[in-house]
């Protein structure tokens, strides 16, 4: 059998080449400033399109695992944001009808907005309190310049990426344990 990388292998090294490099070159304040107004919120709601919204629903249960109440904006049972609340959200366009629209409504009912966004300019950073701006490329690039996997792949790993490493930080601050979280985890999957 051949030593030479299956091309699954290549499209590995890649993404995690990319993935090293974007992850590198985000502002330590603004993570710190994530996870801080995460720790200092009421509760936290997470929401974002597609795959972004994905990789934030991997944050959600982790923030959850953590102890903090958590909804994913959506689901049958989420109720309404209010003050004291904050809204996370993920778009790597930053211009995303709905986000766009979430965010709006969650400042106005007075909760704070945390956005994860390729587009430091863009609506949805201007509506925000928070921004951690991961310098992926943006789904439409077709540039190749920011990223050579398809569409937005590159910043959606990174959103799934920058929630573990909050959670983590989160996590080692909180003074639990594994064992003092287990009992959160899902007893009914
Ligand atoms: O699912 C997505 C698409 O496959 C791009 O890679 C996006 O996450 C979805 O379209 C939302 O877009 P953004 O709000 O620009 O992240």
């Amino acid at each position: 059998m051949s030593d030479e990388p299956t091309r699954a292998q290549s499209a590995l090294h890649l993404i995690v080449g990319e993935l090293e490099a974007v992850l590198g070159r985000l502002e330590s304040a603004e993570l710190e400033e994530l996870a801080q107004a995460v720790t200092d919120a009421d509760r936290v709601f997470v929401h974002g399109a597609g795959r972004s919204g994905i990789a934030l629903r991997m944050t959600a249960m982790r923030l959850m695992h953590l102890g903090l109440t958590v909804h994913v904006v959506g689901e049958t049972t989420t109720p309404a944001i209010e003050t004291g609340d904050i809204l996370l959200v993920a778009s790597g366009s930053g211009t995303t009808a709905g986000i766009v629209a979430a965010a709006e409504a969650a400042g106005k009912a007075g909760a704070r907005i945390a956005a994860l966004t390729t587009a430091r300019e863009s609506t949805l950073a201007a509506l925000a309190d928070v921004v951690v701006v991961i310098p992926a490329a943006a789904k439409l690039d077709r540039s190749g310049s920011a990223s050579e996997q398809y569409a937005g792949s590159l910043f959606e790993q990174a959103v799934a990426l920058v929630g573990d490493a909050v959670f983590h930080s989160l996590w080692k601050r909180s003074g639990q344990s594994a064992d003092d979280m287990w009992p959160r985890h899902a007893n009914i999957e």
